[in-house]
Formats: structure tokens, sequence, C-alpha cells
């Protein structure tokens, strides 16, 4: 099986590095950047929060896709790009696939799927999930730092690398039904611009009650929307999403006390979108909660916490 990994960046990377630990035949598509730091360092190596360690060379690093002789397409592509990028490789993923291709799409947040999904007609279109957080690091170390593992939409393809990575002992969750999966995620994702904004790593944000507060309002009304859409949440955490407001609500000791699961993270963990703000590329709040705006608004459900939360992220966006 020939697998291709588009756009390899924090994600990517870590996904590419399990499946060459796996034994699969692995090509990074990444920019030139990428591709010079995993050669000057050997490798791209995995580490986390747990205290697993390996350095891997990826055989293939293509820098420039549409220029590069591929005389035999990919059999999967994991597209872990950021959303807004998304649509603007579907000539290119067509070029590098063949009739029973699957193209797994890795995106936090709604929209970007919907963004390529109709000019993909010709092959097996999926969706994963990282359900944890990468963080890059100097030395091309890519380093998980909470718990969880990939999450992938059901296929053949798929289920000849969930076999393989568990018998590595990575872990790799398959289901039928990725929406519940996806939703659920934004769920958790309407952190990464409040960790963003408040530029401290998750454990100590949370550790901050006004921090917690804004979440929980903000998760509140992705709930409410959820429930006039009737929409269903899969489970993330060790309790019901609907309970997770009144936990982050809980006074400081308490929330010590009863979300030991939540806060059992690596004290230097980041958002993905701080990443971004740091790096100053856009970010995905558009995707993540602006798309709980864009859904509130098609149900009749306000939405003031998290309108204000794109708002603040757009500024900082435009911050030089
Ligand atoms: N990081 C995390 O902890 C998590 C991220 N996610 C989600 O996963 C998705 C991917 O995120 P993440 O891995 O952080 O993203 P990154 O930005 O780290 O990775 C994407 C990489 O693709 C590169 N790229 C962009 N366009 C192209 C192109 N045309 N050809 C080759 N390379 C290209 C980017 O370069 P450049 O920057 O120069 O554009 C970047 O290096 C997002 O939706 C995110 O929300 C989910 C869970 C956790
Ligand atoms: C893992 C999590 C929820 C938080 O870091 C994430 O998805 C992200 O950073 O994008």
């Amino acid at each position: 099986m020939r697998i291709a990994i588009y756009g390899a960046g924090s994600t990517g990377c870590y996904l590419a590095g399990q499946l060459c630990l796996s034994g699969f035949d692995v090509s990074l598509i990444c920019r030139p950047t990428m591709k010079k730091n995993i050669i000057a360092n050997n490798g791209i190596t995995l580490s986390d929060y747990q205290g697993f360690l390996q350095t891997v060379m990826p055989p293939a690093m293509i820098t420039d896709i549409d220029q590069a002789p591929i005389d035999i397409p990919f059999d999967v592509i994991f597209v872990t790009l950021k959303c807004h990028q998304v649509s603007s490789i579907a000539k290119s993923l067509i070029a590098i696939t063949h009739s029973d291709s699957s193209i797994i799409f890795m995106q936090n947040g709604l929209g970007s799927f919907d963004s390529i999904n109709q000019s993909l007609s010709h092959c097996n279109l999926l969706q994963g999930i990282t359900p944890f957080n990468v963080l890059q690091q100097p030395n091309s170390r890519f380093h998980k730092g909470t718990e969880g593992v990939f999450t992938l939409q059901t296929n053949h393809h798929t289920q000849a690398i969930q076999a393989a990575m568990i018998k590595q002992g990575f872990g790799c969750d398959l289901h039928q039904n990725m929406l519940p999966i996806i939703y659920g995620k934004l769920l958790l994702n309407l952190n990464n611009a409040l960790n963003a904004l408040s530029d401290l790593p998750i454990k100590q944000q949370l550790s901050h009650y006004a921090s917690r507060r804004q979440l929980a309002r903000a998760m509140t009304e992705w709930l409410n929307v959820c429930e006039a859409a009737d929409i269903e949440l899969h489970q993330y955490t060790k309790v019901k999403p609907q309970w997770l407001p009144l936990i982050l609500s809980l006074p400081n000791m308490l929330f010590t006390l009863l979300a030991k699961q939540m806060l059992d993270i690596d004290p230097k963990a980041r958002s993905s979108m701080w990443q971004d703000i740091k790096a100053k590329r856009q970010t995905e709040v558009d995707f993540i909660n602006g798309a709980v705006v864009k859904i509130g608004k098609k149900y009749g459900v306000k939405t003031p916490v998290n309108q204000s939360i794109v708002e603040q992220i757009k500024q900082l966006e435009q911050r030089d």
C-alpha cells in the first residue's frame, strides 16, 4: 500500500512517523523547509507525554507534487493541511490517485471537507480526526501532548492501517459514521482560540476559573445549536459532552479534583491555533467558532460568545 501525507506539518509528520514504524511505504508531500529539516535531523522524531521516543526517516519527501514524476499513484492519501488550504489541492489529488484510492481528510472543524468533496468523485473519500495535540519542536521532533489515537472512517484501506498500527502498539480507532466524531471534536476545539488568546499552555490556561467559564459558555452555545439541529456528539471525555460546561464552571479546587483526565496533559501542550498565531499564519477560527455561529444562525440559536471569539482572533491575526 503506497501512502502519502499531503501537507506534512505537526499532525502529518506524527502520523507519517507512526505509519513508517508500522511498516508502510510513506511519502511526505511537504514544504522544502520541512524536508531540509527532516534530512538535517536524520528523520522525524516522535515523542509523547508518557515517554515514547523514536526516530524514523520517511522513504520519500516530495516538495513540488505538481512537477514530480509520479508513475504509480498513491493508494491512500492523508490530507493533513489546515482547513483553508484544502480546497486548492483538488486537481493535484486527482493527478495522484486511482479509482480505488482512499483520500482521508484529517481537518478539525466544519466546512473544509465540503469545500472539496464534490470535485473528487473518482475515488473513496473519507474523514479522520486527530484527537490529541501535536506540537512541532526543534530538530524535527513532533511531540504528542495529550491522550488519544488517530480516528479514521472505516474502509478496506483503513482496516489494514488499523491492524498494522495496533500491532505496533500505536492504536487506531475506526468508525463508519464520522459525523458525531467530528461534531464532538468541535466541542473540544472551542478551546483552541481561547488557548491562543490566553498565550498559556493548555494545562495552565484551564487552571484559571475565568478562562474555563468562557470555554463553558462557548461550549454551551454549540450544545444548544446541536440540540436545535438534532446533531449527535461523540463523547471524548469521561463525562457526557452535555456535562462539560458544568464541570468547567466548578471552582478551582473542585475542578482539579474532578477533572483529573482533562488535566492529564503535557504541561507544554498548546492548541494548534496558538501555533498558527505564533507562526503568523491564518487560523482556522472560521471553521471552528465561526462554524458554531453559522449553524446557529441557520437554526435561530444565538451564539454571541463564539462570535466575539472569532472577532478577537481576527484582530490577533492582523497584528504584526
Ligand atoms: N496540531 C495539532 O495539535 C492538531 C491539529 N489538528 C488539525 O489537523 C489539521 C492539520 O493541522 P496541523 O498538522 O497542525 O497543520 P500544520 O500547519 O502544522 O501542517 C500543514 C503543513 O502543510 C504545509 N502545506 C500547506 N500547503 C501545502 C501544499 N500545497 N503542499 C505541501 N505542503 C503544504 C504547511 O506549510 P505552510 O505552513 O507553509 O502553509 C504545513 O507545513 C488542522 O485542521 C488542525 O486543526 C487536529 C488535532 C491536533
Ligand atoms: C487536541 C486539540 C483539541 C487541542 O490541542 C486540538 O485539536 C488542536 O490543538 O487543534
